[in-house]
């Protein structure tokens, strides 16, 4: 994909120095994902949309001035995105990603050296990482929504905000969290997927 076509289909406009570093990203992207399995092989092939326009959705629902902390980062998808793009559109946003596996991790401190974007990464599980008081978290194809409000209740600030994309079945897991959470809900439709959706959490609470 390229600039002028970038910009209509994520909604926003960037430098050529931030289109260049999100090149930059998926140019890596492509390179080491036979070794460390990053995204499918199909997926690989429509990167733009299936993953940085995804990604780009979730940076642009809410404006962060604080903490931003992505969870299960797996090779970046959406915390390296937003560490990309919060250089240039949110310089005060600090971001933060947490990935277990070793690999990724690496993987993920090499996106932040060269494309100079200065996220943080935390090699260790979500769970024993001491608690981050984040302003956002944001969380994809990591875990069902109850397991990730469990998550916020260590990590998010009590007036912060969750990012979750989900897919087709994001209301059955609305429901199922629905019994043990109480949270302010605004899903908003995604523009990659029609039937999927950024879920946008705040107010969150156990019942
Ligand atoms: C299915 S991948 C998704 C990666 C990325 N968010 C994406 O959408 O492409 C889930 C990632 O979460 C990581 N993960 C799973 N449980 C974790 C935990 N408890 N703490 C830290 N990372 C975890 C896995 O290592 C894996 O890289």
């Amino acid at each position: 994909m390229n600039r002028a076509d970038f910009e209509p289909v994520s909604g926003i406009s960037v430098s050529r120095e931030t289109f260049s570093n999100l090149e930059r990203y998926v140019d890596l992207v492509r390179k080491w994902n036979p070794t460390i399995n990053i995204v499918s092989r199909k997926s690989l092939d429509d990167i733009w949309n299936r993953h940085i326009v995804d990604s780009v959705q979730a940076f642009t629902c809410l404006k962060c001035t604080g903490s931003w902390v992505d969870i299960g980062s797996g090779g970046g998808f959406p915390g390296a995105v937003v560490g990309i793009l919060a250089r240039e559109l949110s310089p005060n946003c600090q971001v933060t990603l947490i990935e277990s596996d070793q690999r990724k991790s690496a993987f993920l401190r090499n996106v932040s050296r060269e494309t100079s974007s200065g996220f943080r990464v935390i090699a260790k599980r979500i769970e024993d990482v001491e608690p981050q008081y984040a302003d956002v978290i944001s969380a994809r194809a990591l875990a069902d929504l109850s397991t990730l409000l469990e998550f916020c209740e260590r990590h998010l600030k009590s007036s912060g905000s969750a990012v979750f994309p989900k897919g087709v079945t994001w209301k059955k897991e609305v429901e199922a969290a629905q019994r043990e959470w109480k949270f302010e809900l605004d899903p908003i439709t995604s523009v990659t997927e029609p039937q999927a959706v950024i879920l946008k959490i705040k107010g969150i609470e156990r019942a």
